[in-house]
């Protein structure tokens, strides 16, 4: 999958004792969970026949599950001998959902690193970090305490 899980699937690749075949899918999703559509579009197809091989599917971080589900269901269409899923992080809207792979399940917020962006930026951090929320969730203008800004620009 790209792009969130190119860093984990070539980690992954280079931990596993046996041969395995890398391709690329692109894909945008409008989470539901996010306030968006629920829809999902591919933007690139992998270019491997995946009829009767073995495949597993795997993604930075599973959030509404959304992508999870589309890509079982659009793989598991073209005939493979199996097919499983392994994500890195896991939300809790996505928890009802069968995965049989999760690195860690994680709470409600914004992962970076590792591959994992917030509006383009953060993937090449080395390691992972859940993004302070005052980063994508600005507290509303009524809750700002100005005495504290004030101060500092005196
Ligand atoms: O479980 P879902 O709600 O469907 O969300 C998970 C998807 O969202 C992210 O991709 P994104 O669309 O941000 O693109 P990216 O991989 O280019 O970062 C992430 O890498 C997953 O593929
Ligand atoms: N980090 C990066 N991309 C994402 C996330 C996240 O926490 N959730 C859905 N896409």
């Amino acid at each position: 999958m790209l792009n969130g899980a190119a860093t984990v699937t070539v980690d992954l690749a280079r931990a596993l004792h046996r041969h395995v075949e890398i391709t690329w899918m692109g894909i945008t999703s409008y989470g539901a969970g996010q306030g968006g559509s629920g829809a999902v579009r591919l933007r690139k197809d992998i270019d491997v026949d995946v009829s009767g091989r073995d495949v597993l599917i795997v993604d930075g971080v599973i959030d509404t599950g959304l992508t999870a589900a589309w890509l079982m269901t659009n793989l598991r269409g073209r005939g493979p001998a199996s097919i499983e899923f392994c994500g890195l992080f896991r939300k809790p809207g996505a928890r009802g959902i069968d995965i049989r792979y999760v690195g860690f399940d994680v709470p409600d917020g914004v992962v970076v690193g590792y591959g994992l962006d917030y509006q383009g930026r953060y993937r090449n951090l080395r390691c992972c970090a859940r993004l302070a929320p005052h980063v994508y969730a600005p507290p509303s203008a009524d809750l700002v305490d100005h005495s504290a800004h004030d101060a500092l620009t005196e």
